[in-house]
């Protein structure tokens, strides 16, 4: 059986004195629960304070990109080592905000993923189609596409460090969910896709979180198909009763 993982990307939400005190209240909210894992993705300059306040708990803090390069003259960015030192564990990789509106080609979250691995940081890799995509019955081969590349040069035990995000594109802040159904059924596939590019070991073992409009009223059904194992949470991330409710789901 996979565990369940539920993840909250705070995306570019709260100061850090806010990010602090919702950390706080999140830790006693959620202390009773060690049943599943859990995990919030943050900016990075919520990092320090976030990880002080979740030190000893069993909540994950995560930053939600990364450069590549270990060190260097790369103004503005953001490294493993850094990001290692600082006290996150995981790092958000190729989330379709960071595909589509800063560009980010398959190219580079393959490194990016490779450099997580390198310096011992978890990825979470987000994959999903636009709209048009989906319309265009495309949904499979750009979820493909985006494994493959994504995946490339991974040993298999590299591969069993991944976890991915399914994230339709038209669903994440619009209120519209996939069908727990249709979810289950790109997560099937991607199973396969992993099974053919290792074997069915990793395809069974890879934690396969949705995103895209989670919400308390739908966590339950979503987290009830077989192939769904955790979510990546946005906006009903940003507030203690929702969040609470999702990873407390049923
Ligand atoms: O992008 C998402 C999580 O990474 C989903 O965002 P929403 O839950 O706000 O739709």
């Amino acid at each position: 059986m996979r565990r369940a993982f539920i993840a909250g990307n705070w995306k570019m939400y709260k100061t850090p004195t806010e990010a602090k005190a919702f950390a706080r209240e999140l830790r006693s909210a959620l202390a009773d629960v060690k049943d599943r894992d859990i995990l919030v993705g943050v900016s990075f300059v919520n990092i320090a304070g976030v990880v002080e306040e979740l030190k000893g708990s069993q909540i994950w803090v995560a930053a939600q990109n990364m450069y590549y390069e270990k060190e260097g003259a790369f103004t503005g960015e953001v490294s493993p080592v850094q990001l290692k030192d600082a006290g996150v564990t995981h790092v958000i990789l190729g989330h379709s905000e960071r595909r589509h509106i800063f560009g980010e080609t398959d190219e580079m979250i393959n490194k990016k993923v490779r450099a997580a691995l390198d310096h011992g940081l978890l990825p979470i890799l987000c994959v999903g189609e636009l709209l048009e995509e989906r319309e265009k019955g495309e949904t499979e081969k750009v979820c493909k596409h985006q494994v493959v590349e994504a995946y490339k040069g991974l040993s298999r035990e590299e591969a069993l460090k991944v976890t991915i995000a399914y994230e339709p594109v038209w669903a994440i802040g619009t209120g519209k969910t996939a069908t727990p159904e249709d979810a289950n059924q790109v997560h099937a596939f991607i199973r396969k896709v992993l099974a053919e590019l290792y074997d069915q070991d990793v395809a069974e073992k890879t934690c396969i979180q949705y995103g895209g409009s989670v919400k308390p009223e739908n966590i339950d059904a979503l987290m009830a198909q077989e192939h769904i194992d955790g979510a990546l949470v946005g906006g009903a991330s940003l507030k203690l009763d929702s969040f609470v409710r999702i990873v407390r789901f049923q």
